[in-house]
């Protein structure tokens, strides 16, 4: 393990974060005759190794806390800071390596961590402590990505092309692929406030999936979208993981998950409970 993180660490020009910590790895990896011929197999694309996030917020203060000028005093002479802040400590030290090829679900109630876990290995969230080591851009699609209810359709798809690094002509290329992909059809047309959330959900996946990605990340986007358009999704993303990305899923719908990866990591109150393969962790998980 602490080769793996060596390696990537020497691509990126970085010192290893934590070089002698036993790194989980994937503990049943796809079986090679699976995976496309010309995918290194067992090649880490990321690395999460003993992860903390950590959200600071502004609260309401208690009343303990609550102003008056012997609390404030107290808090000058004790040096504490603001009363109303809080600490969320949303991901506790997560460790685990993802491959090419891989598409891993991950599974855990509300407020487990599922959402920040992603957004920190895409890169939009600082490690409190920790790292995450990537090989190849992580592109994170989720419930809220960036497309501009104002604008149309078409508008938010020759924009998200652009924003993904396509050429114009690629964008020429792609552009009724994603329009037929996503169903929308003559909504196209109008401007995306006018759009159901399915609809909106279909057209973000057709833009971002549009594009091969390294390390692509699903956030909650196949939620909204019907069983037909399901199907389509989860046939993209085998062809990215068999274009030799990795995919990471975030999703309520065990079905979907269980249909979709070849792994499942199960958060629980910020940790991992179990790692492995879906059936296992996912009967596991429904028994509580
Ligand atoms: N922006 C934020 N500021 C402060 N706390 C946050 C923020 N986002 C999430 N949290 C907290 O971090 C913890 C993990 O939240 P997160 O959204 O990652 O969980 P989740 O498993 O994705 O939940 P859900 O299934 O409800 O989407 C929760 O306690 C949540 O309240």
């Amino acid at each position: 393990m602490a080769e793996l993180t060596e390696e990537l660490s020497q691509v990126k020009g970085e010192e290893p974060a934590v070089p002698n910590k036993d790194v989980r790895v994937h503990p049943n990896p796809e079986p090679r005759d699976k995976r496309p011929l010309d995918v290194p197999t067992g090649t880490p694309t990321v690395i999460v190794d003993d992860l903390h996030i950590v959200y600071r917020v502004y609260g309401t203060a208690t009343d303990n806390e609550k102003g008056n000028a012997v609390n404030a005093l107290t808090r000058v002479l004790k040096r504490q800071g603001r009363p109303q802040m809080k600490e969320v400590h949303a991901v506790k030290g997560v460790t685990f390596v993802a491959y090419h090829g891989d598409a891993i679900g991950i599974v855990g109630r509300n407020g487990s961590g599922k959402s920040t876990l992603l957004r920190a290995i895409a890169g939009l969230l600082p490690p409190h402590a920790g790292a995450v080591y990537t090989d190849g851009q992580p592109s994170l699609l989720g419930v809220n990505a960036a497309l501009m209810r104002e604008l149309t359709g078409e508008r938010n798809i020759v924009l998200g092309c652009y924003a993904m690094g396509m050429t114009p002509a690629e964008v020429r290329e792609k552009y009724q692929e994603i329009v037929d992909f996503s169903g929308i059809d003559e909504f196209v047309q109008l401007p995306m406030s006018t759009y159901s959330s399915g609809m909106g959900a279909r057209l973000r996946f057709a833009i971002s999936s549009a594009k091969t990605h390294d390390v692509l990340l699903i956030d909650e986007a196949l939620a909204t979208g019907d069983r037909e358009f399901r199907k389509k999704s989860e046939a993209r993303i085998r062809q990215i993981r068999e274009s030799a990305g990795t995919v990471f899923l975030v999703a309520h719908d065990l079905k979907v998950i269980e249909e979709t990866c070849n792994r499942v990591i199960w958060l629980h109150k910020g940790k991992i409970k179990m790692d492995g393969d879906p059936k296992e962790v996912i009967a596991a998980y429904n028994k509580g």
